[in-house]
């Protein structure tokens, strides 16, 4: 089978006459990963959100395949990792995984340590970083073939961050991934191409030098 290939174009948001995003266009294949870089407040988190379905814009075009998808969460299609948390404090870790982890995955997902540790408690019993780990981990595990990470780093202890770099890069063996964090650096080693936000428009970033070019790392 052909690899699916998501496609966002001529993505345009606006809040209260503010332009947000005005000229977006980029591609994520199945086994890609796609870093998202952009100063605080340039729109990726609402980038996301589009793409996800989640928050609507003045105009989009998200397809998979030649397929357009208006609400990307539909079908399992695509996932989504929220910038903050999003299981519910209350609810066992066990429980949660077996509604989120594909079973086609779940043995992997089963034998990993951080799961294994915590299964039987609840998010609200586990420390930031612990649930970082795991909210991130069942969504990359989950069914859908494209996922969107938006600071999936943050609370991760630089050891640990470590350590998932090559789960994600794992997962992107199946899934097209399209990730965004601060922590540029990790960004930069885990995707295949980097794609920058600025003044709502998006640079394809063919040499980190043009990081410093458009402003987003001082080059000092
Ligand atoms: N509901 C809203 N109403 C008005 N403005 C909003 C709303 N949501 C976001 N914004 C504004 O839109 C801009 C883009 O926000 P967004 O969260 O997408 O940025 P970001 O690049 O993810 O930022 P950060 O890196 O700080 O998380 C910001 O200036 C923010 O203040």
């Amino acid at each position: 089978m052909p690899p699916l290939i998501l496609k966002v174009d001529s993505v345009q948001l606006a809040f209260n006459d503010r332009r947000i995003l005005q000229d977006v266009h980029l591609e994520c294949r199945q086994g890609q990963v796609i870093g998202l870089l952009g100063r605080n407040g340039s729109g990726k988190s609402s980038l996301l959100r589009i793409i996800f379905g989640t928050l609507q814009a003045s105009y989009k075009y998200v397809s998979i395949n030649g397929d357009f998808i208006h609400k990307g969460y539909q079908n399992n299609r695509i996932a989504y990792l929220p910038q903050h948390g999003y299981l519910p404090d209350n609810i066992k870790i066990s429980k949660l995984a077996k509604m989120l982890v594909d079973e086609y995955c779940w043995d992997e997902f089963n034998a990993l340590d951080i799961y294994r540790q915590h299964s039987h408690k609840k998010p609200g019993q586990l420390s930031g970083g612990e649930l970082r780990q795991l909210e991130m981990l069942m969504i990359i595990h989950s069914r859908a073939g494209f996922i969107l990470l938006d600071e999936p780093f943050t609370h991760i202890s630089p050891i640990q961050a470590d350590e998932f770099k090559p789960v994600i890069r794992a997962c992107a063996k199946r899934k097209g991934i399209i990730i965004t964090d601060h922590q540029y650096y990790n960004i930069l080693e885990v995707s295949d191409k980097v794609i920058l936000l600025n003044n709502g428009a998006t640079k394809h970033i063919t040499d980190n030098d043009e990081l410093i070019t458009y402003g987003y790392l001082s080059g000092k």
